[in-house]
């Protein structure tokens, strides 16, 4: 058996990109590579086998049957293959923060640097944490590595980081949301979305066309996903044709695809919001969460609280059971949290908005541009919206 590779930073062992030679070759599901490593696991090494056997090819996927990268190379939806070699990359950086979350040896990374918003940036970004850098950069060296990037744009640096002239996709990304919950091991994730470099820009100064391909419209996302970091981590994805989960299996490295075709029930019984700032909302709002929890709503139940307070984490319980997931303030960022967040939930058939517009026809003026965000079940947000008057206007700041 091959043994993973071992990080250098912190001993953790990792799984590293598998494909990118493969590829070179023209191979995208070489039988031999991956079962090396899926022969351990036997759900889903049978999975695999079974429709080899068959001479099975084309994508009707069940759980178990396909890792991520088998089921976006050709066996699967078939994307571009330098999107398959990106988000190789992605998910091996991915794999990387997932073991240095959980890390016995990481319990000062949590540890705040200093309060406040970053200090003399100019920006008003919250102040990272150790392993918000951490994170950074293993999602930076591993977009440099893949070769395939041209502009990352991160929340934690105050500009877009120019990587290569020729790279075809731009990354946006949060590579650690949520990491104030980093000191009580509450589940946190990772947010990217990925767009095509726009070559009409090819000729502007570096600064300028880094800014302004990070800049894009939601509506041009080519991909986008997040990953839980959590009691399972969880990779989940959307390039535009539905939206797939898969589940890392820790024997084998692989992500597994869990949820084929995931859908967001139309209606759910659960409201996601820092509710200690109901004295803060607008009237609408208040309106509409007295309305819920009493069950006097559209739907006659009695709706539940349930609130995380990692992005991350409260997207996806909304996505399984339904319901709508909210942060009525300008605090989530529209570049690398709300436009992939969106992209990811409007393909599992929900919405996403900022309580008065749809999120993906938002045009991105600031790269760290904040605002309002609702993500949910379809009747759930429609229902929401018709309060209207949802958007917290006052912000006065709040210590946790
Ligand atoms: O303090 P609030 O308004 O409840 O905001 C909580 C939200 O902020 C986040 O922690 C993101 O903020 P940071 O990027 O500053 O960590 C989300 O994970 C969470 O949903």
């Amino acid at each position: 058996m091959q043994l993973p590779a071992t990080s250098t930073l912190h001993q953790v062992p990792i799984f590293p990109p598998k494909i990118q030679n493969f590829l070179s070759k023209g191979r995208i599901f070489p039988g031999t590579h991956f079962y090396k490593y899926r022969g351990m696991a036997s759900f889903s090494g049978f999975g695999v086998r079974s429709q080899m056997a068959k001479g099975g090819s084309s994508f009707g996927a069940d759980s178990g049957d396909f890792t991520l990268i088998e089921y976006v190379g050709k066996r699967g939806i078939n994307v571009e293959d330098d999107l398959v070699v990106l988000l190789d990359h992605i998910q091996y950086a991915c794999k990387r923060i997932a073991a240095h979350v959980a890390s016995p040896f990481n319990n000062s990374f949590g540890k705040q640097r200093s309060l406040g918003a970053v200090a003399d940036s100019g920006s008003d970004r919250d102040a990272p944490k150790p392993l918000d850098i951490l994170s950074n950069e293993i999602i930076l060296s591993s977009l440099q590595n893949s070769g395939k990037v041209a502009v990352m744009a991160s929340e934690e640096n105050d500009d877009p980081i120019w990587i290569s002239d020729d790279g075809p996709y731009v990354v946006v990304t949060d590579p650690l949301d949520g990491s104030r919950n980093i000191d009580a091991s509450i589940p946190t994730g990772t947010i990217f979305g990925i767009y095509k470099r726009l070559a009409e820009l090819d000729n502007l100064p570096t600064e300028e066309k880094a800014m302004l391909n990070s800049l894009q419209s939601g509506t041009k996302l080519v991909a986008a996903g997040y990953v839980l970091y959590s009691s399972a981590t969880i990779l989940c994805t959307t390039f535009g044709s539905g939206t797939q989960a898969f589940t890392l299996d820790h024997t084998t490295g692989d992500f597994i695809l869990t949820h084929p075709s995931l859908k967001i029930p139309p209606r759910g019984q659960i409201y996601s919001v820092n509710d200690a700032r109901y004295f803060d909302w607008p009237e609408g709002l208040r309106q509409y969460i007295d309305t819920v929890r009493q069950g006097k709503g559209r739907y006659p139940k009695k709706y539940s609280a349930r609130y995380i307070c990692s992005l991350v984490a409260d997207l996806h319980r909304t996505l399984i059971y339904g319901g709508v997931a909210m942060n009525p303030r300008d605090h989530l960022r529209l570049v690398y949290e709300a436009n992939p967040l969106s992209f990811i939930v409007e393909q599992a058939g929900g919405r996403g908005s900022d309580g008065k517009h749809r999120i993906l026809s938002l045009q991105p003026v600031k790269l760290h541009q904040r605002l309002p965000l609702f993500l949910g079940s379809l009747e759930d947000m429609e229902e929401l919206e018709s309060y209207v008057d949802v958007q917290q206007k006052v912000n006065p700041g709040y210590e946790v």
